[in-house]
């Protein structure tokens, strides 16, 4: 009989003794000992692990969403274009995964779910860093990170900055467009549309072939909007399968506050000229 196939008699690395391997790479050892369910319940490991991966690739987003911003803010359109781009996969990574967290039944999460106490993905401060650093800029989401110095100190660095939208129309100043102070003045959302960002996005969509790299880039926020959308809606959706109309855990009303959150526009202007086209 043949001997089994083996890898190494075409070069495959089997001994690691001193030498750097996969684990070693990945800080495997501490990503794959982070997961301590508090509960005998067969679900939550499910439960963590959905939040900590989504978690994962909310820090790759921010990193994409600093590094997109900081190429717009020095007018280099294409890698910024190309960042966003895949910062819009990234939000359809985090949509995919509710596929996973829908096979959990409210009987099933029942099991666990006093004993996550008044924890909430409401205080997690990546997500409110990815809404501060779109534009979405309540700052009454601080609060429940003023026990974490260092966290609270980000989030309000993040607020010092122009968020991703005003950088977009600094850029569209610097091509010569005309735009009034107040529309690069930092806003909170939901704002109601300036009607000079709107013109300006009106002359855009009217000849795109005149302004192709707002065109486009216009196209990207817009997508990265209508992923977002997604990801709320199938939050909602998500929660009252879960857990019907209850009160959240983190203090609100559940999906009452979360459907409110529906309501949120980050680039109010790039819808509301649809209707002028
Ligand atoms: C069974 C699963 C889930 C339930 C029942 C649930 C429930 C809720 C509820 C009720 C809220 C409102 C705040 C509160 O009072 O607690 C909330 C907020 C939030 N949840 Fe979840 N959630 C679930 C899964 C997830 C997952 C997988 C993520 C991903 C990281 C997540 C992230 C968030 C975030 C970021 C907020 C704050 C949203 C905002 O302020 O707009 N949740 N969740
Ligand atoms: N707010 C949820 C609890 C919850 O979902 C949660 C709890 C701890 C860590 C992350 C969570 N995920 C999203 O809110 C609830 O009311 O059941």
């Amino acid at each position: 009989m043949a001997d089994p196939y083996d890898p190494a008699r075409e070069g495959a690395q089997m001994g690691f003794d001193g030498r750097m391997s996969y684990a070693d790479y990945l800080g495997l050892d501490r990503v794959l000992s982070a997961q301590a369910p508090i509960s005998d319940a067969h679900d939550e490991m499910l439960f963590i692990i959905q939040h900590q991966t989504s978690e994962l690739w909310m820090k790759l987003m921010l990193a994409e969403l600093a590094a997109a911003r900081a190429e717009l803010a020095a007018d280099r359109l294409a890698p910024a274009l190309k960042l966003l781009a895949r910062v819009a996969r990234i939000m359809e990574q985090l949509n995919s995964a509710w596929d996973v967290l829908r096979t959990m039944t409210p009987s099933d999460y029942t099991t666990f779910r006093e004993k996550l106490g008044q924890s909430s993905g409401f205080q997690s401060w990546q997500y409110r860093m990815i809404e501060y650093r779109l534009g979405n800029r309540n700052p009454a989401m601080m609060r429940p990170h003023a026990h974490v110095p260092a966290v609270h100190a980000a989030l309000q660095a993040e607020l010092a900055q122009p968020c991703l939208y005003q950088t977009v129309l600094g850029v569209a100043v610097r091509m010569g467009h005309d735009l009034p102070d107040t529309a690069l003045a930092p806003r909170q959302t939901p704002a109601p549309s300036l009607p000079e960002v709107q013109a300006l996005w009106a002359k855009v969509y009217r000849d795109p072939a005149a302004h192709w790299a707002l065109y486009e880039l216009a196209e990207k926020l817009v997508d990265l909007e209508d992923y977002f959308r997604s990801w709320r809606f199938n939050h909602v959706t998500t929660v009252e399968r879960v857990i019907g109309l209850k009160h959240g855990t983190g203090g609100t009303g559940g999906t009452s506050y979360l459907k409110r959150m529906l309501d949120v526009v980050l680039f109010p202007e790039l819808w509301t000229v649809r209707t002028e086209l």
